[in-house]
């Protein structure tokens, strides 16, 4: 009987491991791994790594959220166009739908598990072949890839490739910018055109996030790159969407690295900078931030610069603040158009602020103190993004979704209070 008493309770144990949120933390900023760790709960400990959660500061095969996708690209079939056609009108063909770049989703629905409540609405082609006819030869269709929604994301990497992969539904895009709203929203009953990117973009089942920024990022770039960069001329759209080819004869685009006929990714450093008696970080307030909102400090890479000098560069012309040494942590694409966030842990050699007023409102050092008890703090009120009067903490940190959020997470777990 007390064996089967035992039993009961490594199984219960087991099941809550499994399906416990490996991120959240205590008060003293302690993961359940983190704990796991300390008792020498070993067992536990491989279960939580299954899950891509580790007891260290850099978790291995960390993902954020917009970083996970599930699907395999299969570029390699992007120029047969007879494949690409048959797909398309397969039956578990999934198309998604885009309305000047704002996705069509279910209105409405709540998604049990989490607060997330932008679903995709996922249509066939039997769904869209009006919306096909109407757009004629001139539409914008990008072949996302092949592949199956994972009943959940776990917190670890985007999945391998399997070698079944043909028998997979394989994922469109389609920008139907060109056709009535009206005329969209009637192909099925309650639907809806996320057109602002806030929240809706943030609010995505995470294991379909991945998937949407791939394609939003994609269209953004064809909306804004209709013609050759290099000498204006009309540039056809290629490759199931992936490339933009100059129409004009001997244009300079179409030798050596044409690199002006692929999509653009713009790198962006995000940074947590940490004193350097490692007790305080720096966080910074852009002019246009909502409420209180303090977050890490981030900035566009420029040519011919390594990560290390553009994190280093952009916290001082920001901040004042001189950087030495630069730790990557993790990266995320932001599909607000098509950046590439880059995610590093940064350590100061200075302290004095002098804040750029020009992109800045304020930057402040943060004691580790006063930054865990936002990160666990009781939830955010409401209306805390948009009245600066609103009740709660003195500040608060970007959501879960951003990647800031994460380099808090991971400053804070680097020395748990154990
Ligand atoms: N996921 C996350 O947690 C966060 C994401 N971000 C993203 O990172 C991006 C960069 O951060 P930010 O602090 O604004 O960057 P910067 O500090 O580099 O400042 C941005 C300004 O620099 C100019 N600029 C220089 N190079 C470029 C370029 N390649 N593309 C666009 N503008 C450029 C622009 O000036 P002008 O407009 O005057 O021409 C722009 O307003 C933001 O756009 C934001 O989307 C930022 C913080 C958090
Ligand atoms: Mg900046
Ligand atoms: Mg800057
Ligand atoms: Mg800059
Ligand atoms: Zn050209």
């Amino acid at each position: 009987m007390a064996l089967y008493f035992e039993f009961q309770k490594v199984n219960m144990y087991f099941s809550s491991v499994l399906r416990c949120d490996t991120t959240v933390m205590n008060k003293s900023c302690q993961t359940a791994a983190d704990i796991a760790a300390f008792w020498n709960h070993t067992a536990v400990l491989t279960e939580l790594e299954k899950k891509g959660q580790t007891s260290d500061s850099q978790p291995q095969n960390f993902c954020n959220y917009f970083g996970y996708n599930p699907l395999d690209r299969y570029a390699h079939k992007r120029k047969d166009e007879q494949w690409l056609e048959e797909k398309l009108r397969d039956q578990s063909t999934v198309i998604l739908l885009f309305h000047d770049l704002g996705l069509v989703v279910t209105k409405g629905e709540k998604l049990a598990a989490q607060s997330r409540a932008t679903q995709p609405c996922h249509f066939t082609f039997k769904d869209t072949s009006a919306l096909f006819e109407e757009l004629g030869t001139e539409k914008i269709l990008l072949f996302l890839g092949l592949g199956r929604l994972q009943p959940d994301k776990t917190d670890g990497p985007s999945p391998p490739t399997s070698d079944k992969e043909e028998h997979l539904p394989a994922w469109f895009a389609l920008d139907v910018t060109s056709i009535s709203q009206e005329k969209i929203l009637s192909i099925k009953e309650g639907l809806e055109i996320a057109s602002s990117p806030f929240p809706g973009l943030f609010q995505l089942p995470e294991k379909e996030a991945g998937i949407v920024a791939q394609a939003r990022s994609l269209l953004a770039w064809h909306q804004r790159y209709k013609f050759c960069p290099t000498c204006g001329s009309a540039a056809a759209v290629e490759e199931a969407g992936y490339k933009r080819r100059c129409q004009k004869e001997g244009c300079p685009s179409l030798k050596g690295v044409h690199n002006t006929s692929y999509p653009r990714t713009d790198p962006v450093v995000i940074m947590l900078i940490v004193s350097q008696d490692g007790k305080k970080c720096l966080l910074g307030r852009g002019k246009r931030f909502p409420g209180r909102m303090y977050s890490c400090l981030a900035g566009f890479m420029e040519p011919g610069e390594t990560i290390e000098d553009a994190v280093r560069r952009e916290v001082y012309e920001e901040s004042g603040v001189r950087v030495g040494r630069v730790q990557y942590h993790s990266s995320q694409p932001f599909p607000l158009p098509a950046s590439l966030m880059i995610g590093c842990l940064g350590y100061a050699t200075s302290e004095t602020i002098s804040v750029d007023k020009e992109e800045l409102e304020d930057a402040q050092w943060f004691t580790r103190q006063q930054v865990a008890e936002v990160q666990t703090g009781a939830p955010l009120p409401t209306d805390a993004l948009t009245n600066p009067r609103a009740e709660g903490p003195s500040f608060f940190l970007p959501p879960a979704q951003a990647i800031a959020h994460q380099l808090v997470k991971a400053w804070l777990r680097m020395s748990p209070n154990l």
